[in-house]
């Protein structure tokens, strides 16, 4: 039941009606058998003269029930087949969607352990291992076991000595899997992880060519990926060398009822204790059976092994979620009490307590590596500090639905991400339901429409792979259209103006001022200007706030802000962040 539940990604029911119409099949299957059987008798016993004629009407009879099962096993095989991929590809389908919808929902702090690869692995190809084991092994096993069973049941009762010895094999090779099962589930789960490991060196190589080829780094890094390659190579001998021997032993064990069978069969017939035709019939039972059966420990391991990435993306859909269904109060003051945050074990921020008041324009400034960015996360709630907490508008985030709490945020970030997609769509997704008119005024403010209408196909422009390639400054004002056209009550800057020309820059800090207005924000800052307009500047050093207030404040004060401000000043810089 455990491995069903994990074959089918957490929800066995979706096989249910599959296995039910494969029992049904295999059942139906057993009825043109029987009406063989019959025939065959009857054939016998006239020539065994125990009929003084051939009985035509039985065998028209037996004929006909053969033709109308047949039909029956077709149709109910159909059924099977059609209810078997249906359900394996919705469940395939749906299971993705449910997974990358709880990835979504799971603390980001968890996500950024795991390796992109890993994820990318588990949601392409663990879930084909899915697909595979519903549409072709499930099936194989279903039959190759629902066969043997029913057929052992019914000759039980023709003769028992007979059905016990065709089976007696059976039950010892069933022993020698269970005793394999540890070494099978452990080096099932080294072979999947080298598989994991060999996709995650293939992507990092492809990712870093730039780099690779700038630096002619080529040899060493192949290097990782050719060991990759070989490490995966030889767990899939070993997997294949070691357990192979054993699943061959246990097919030869099972089939060593056969020949059992017919040696106990001959000492009866010798000894008058059953008829030749019950014979044959067991003979024939015999031979059908033991096929679907080898075939069914034969699939046993893949099978398995399956089951195992099943078993991986359970343990991910049962990672907790960030929890909270309050929604967020109208009011929007953000205040941090005592937050302390770390993202493994090295302290990030320490027992920060800072208010940042509704319509007010908050700056962080601070060296680099001091927080500055992770306390944008936590406000934004990408992560909840293991100490202390964030208020948004008086109340704790983590009481809060994390969704709800991103409408009435926006972020402009430093690396911006844009889909594959239209730049209308990368701009809608600033909120989905905005019209063409609404997406061109946003696009004006934040001065991206006059080079988005040079654009081949203007703002039906694909971008990403296989599109249009942006700069670093026109990215970024997508992303501040984006966030124009989102008209959340609080916005969060980092380094926004960070690779805007000169010429632009004049433009986006009066754009960003009508982004602004009346809002709460908090900006990571780099540009004087925006600090001295600030109405609170936050010094951060090493995560600790060890400057608070307005830029006249803190000048007079003589601490690091000063000496940041007399650096950039100095070297005619930019960057507050040093
Ligand atoms: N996802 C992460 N996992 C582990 N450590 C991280 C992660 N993100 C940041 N850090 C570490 O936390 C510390 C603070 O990083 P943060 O990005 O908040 O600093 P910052 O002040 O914004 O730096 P910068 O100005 O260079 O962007 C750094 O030492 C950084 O290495």
């Amino acid at each position: 039941m455990e491995q069903l539940r994990n074959i089918t990604a957490g929800d066995p029911k979706k096989m249910l009606k599959p296995i039910l119409w494969a029992v049904l099949a295999n059942l139906a299957n057993i009825f043109p058998f029987g009406c063989m059987a019959a025939a065959v008798s009857m054939i016998y016993a006239y020539y065994a003269k125990e009929q003084p004629s051939l009985n035509t009407q039985g065998l028209w009879l037996a004929w006909g029930g053969m033709v109308l099962f047949l039909v029956l096993v077709f149709l109910c095989e159909r059924m099977s087949y059609r209810a078997t991929y249906r359900g394996a590809y919705e469940s395939s389908a749906e299971g993705r969607t449910h997974l990358a919808e709880h990835m979504r929902k799971l603390p980001l702090g968890f996500l950024m352990k795991k390796d992109p690869g890993e994820l990318g692995h588990m949601m392409m190809n663990d879930f084909t291992h899915l697909e595979n084991a519903m549409t072709n092994l499930l099936p194989q096993l279903v039959s190759g076991t629902i066969i043997p069973i029913l057929a052992f049941i019914g000759l039980l009762f023709m003769d028992w000595r007979m059905a016990v010895a065709m089976l007696a094999g059976f039950p010892i090779s069933m022993l020698l899997l269970w005793g394999v099962s540890g070494l099978e589930h452990k080096l099932g789960k080294s072979h999947s992880k080298a598989k994991i490991v060999q996709a995650n060196c293939l992507q990092e190589y492809l990712l870093g060519m730039k780099v690779i080829k700038a630096y002619n780094l080529r040899g060493e890094n192949f290097k990782r990926l050719e060991q990759a390659f070989y490490r995966y190579m030889k767990e899939s001998i070993k997997l294949e060398g070691v357990l192979g021997p054993f699943f061959l032993v246990a097919i030869a064990l099972t089939q060593t009822g056969l020949s059992l069978m017919t040696i106990v069969g001959v000492y009866l017939i010798l000894g008058g204790e059953i008829t030749v035709p019950l014979f044959a019939m067991f003979l024939l039972v015999g031979t059908r059976i033991f096929d679907p059966l080898s075939v069914a420990i034969m699939r046993l391991p893949a099978f398995k092994y399956d089951a195992m990435a099943g078993e991986r993306i359970v343990s991910l859909l049962n990672q907790p979620v960030m929890t909270g269904e309050k929604e967020p109060p109208e009011n929007h003051n953000i205040r941090l009490e005592n937050v302390t945050f770390s993202y493994d074990k090295n302290i990030v921020l320490h027992n920060v307590s800072v208010e940042m008041k509704e319509g007010t324009l908050t700056a962080i400034v601070g060296p680099s590596g001091s927080g500055k960015s992770t306390l944008l996360r936590l406000i934004a709630r990408f992560y909840d500090p293991q100490e202390g907490k964030v208020l948004f508008g008086g109340r704790d985030e983590r009481e809060m639905d994390p969704e709800k709490l991103m409408k009435k945020i926006s972020m402009v970030f430093q690396d911006v991400y844009l889909f594959q997609d239209t730049i209308r769509n990368n701009i809608r997704y600033g909120r989905e339901d905005a019209t063409q008119e609404e997406i061109e005024a946003a696009a004006k403010k934040a001065c991206c429409h006059d080079f988005i209408m040079k654009l081949p196909q203007g703002y039906d422009t694909m971008v990403g792979e296989g599109g249009s390639t942006l700069s670093g400054g026109e990215r970024q004002r997508i992303s501040i259209a984006r966030a124009m056209l989102k008209n959340a009550p609080v916005i969060l800057l980092d380094e926004a103006t960070s690779s805007l020309d000169p010429e632009n820059e004049v433009e986006m800090q009066k754009a960003i001022s009508d982004l602004i207005k009346g809002r709460t924000v908090i900006m990571i800052a780099h540009r004087l200007k925006t600090v001295v307009k600030a109405d609170n500047i936050i010094v951060l050093d090493k995560g600790k706030i060890i400057e608070l207030g307005r830029h006249e404040e803190l000048i007079k004060s003589g601490g690091l802000y000063v000496k940041l401000w007399n650096l950039q000043t100095k070297t005619n810089g930019w960057k507050l962040s040093v």
